[in-house]
């Protein structure tokens, strides 16, 4: 599945916080959405996943028209969408939490770690056994693409380390993956294409190459210099 947007425009109070956005993420990708605070990234998932109603554009996966259907139906289109606010059911226990999402075993065998909080109540999990758990829960519904939002927001550089390479996975079984990221680094390292967002609108698309190889590059596609 290739999830597409054509020119897609997104406002919040009344302004255009995301201005005319075309990028693609393709099947077997891990496609990264840079950019500094404020900058429209997360704007620019609600919109995708129909958080938010975009103003203008196209939303496509797989060229099936999204644009302007509700949340629902684009999750049943396999649209997945991993937020911010890591929402896990507090009261139930991890293993409640995954049986709402599918077979507990396929989790555990891309965490282990959670294995001995199976019985443990969600809301008492650390932030990285919370992250494990709301991403499983997205594995286990085996999106077609799967929006994350700042998954890392929070953790501990190790736990990063250790979230990455499931995302990788992912994406090489098949599944388009737009990641949105503040450890810029990591997530060129594992990206097959890289975009950049500064004040709504993109600077950079297309090989992440020389970002990583370049902090200068980078530092300008963040400021906005270079428009793409
Ligand atoms: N609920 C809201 N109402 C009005 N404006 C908002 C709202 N939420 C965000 N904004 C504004 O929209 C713009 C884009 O914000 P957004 O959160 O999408 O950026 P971001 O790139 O995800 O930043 P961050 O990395 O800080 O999450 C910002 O100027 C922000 O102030």
């Amino acid at each position: 599945m290739t999830l597409s947007l054509h020119e897609l425009t997104v406002a919040r109070g009344g302004q255009p916080v995301v201005r005319e956005v075309s990028l693609y993420a393709g099947r077997g990708q891990v496609s990264v959405l840079l950019g500094p605070n404020g900058a429209g990234k997360t704007t620019l998932l609600e919109a995708v996943s129909g958080i938010l109603p975009s103003r203008s554009g196209r939303i496509t996966l797989d060229g099936h028209d999204l644009t302007g259907r509700p949340r629902t139906r684009r999750a049943r289109l396999g649209l997945a969408h991993v937020e911010q606010s890591r929402a896990v059911f507090a009261t139930l226990t991890t293993r409640e939490n995954l049986l709402l999402a599918g077979d507990p075993d396929r989790a555990l065998a891309l965490f282990p770690e959670l294995a001995p909080r199976l019985e443990v109540r969600a809301g008492l999990l650390s932030g990285g056994e919370q992250q494990m758990l709301v991403l499983a829960r997205a594995i286990l519904r085996e999106p077609a693409a799967l929006l994350l939002d700042e998954m890392s927001m929070g953790l501990a550089p190790a736990v990063v380390r250790r979230l990455l390479p499931v995302i990788r996975a992912l994406a090489d079984a098949g599944c388009a993956v737009l990641l949105v990221e503040q450890f810029a680094h990591a997530a060129l390292a594992l990206a097959d294409t890289a975009y950049v967002l500064s004040r709504g609108a993109l600077t950079y698309s297309g090989d992440p190459g020389p970002l990583r190889a370049d902090d200068t590059a980078l530092r300008r596609a963040y400021l906005g210099e270079d428009r793409a």
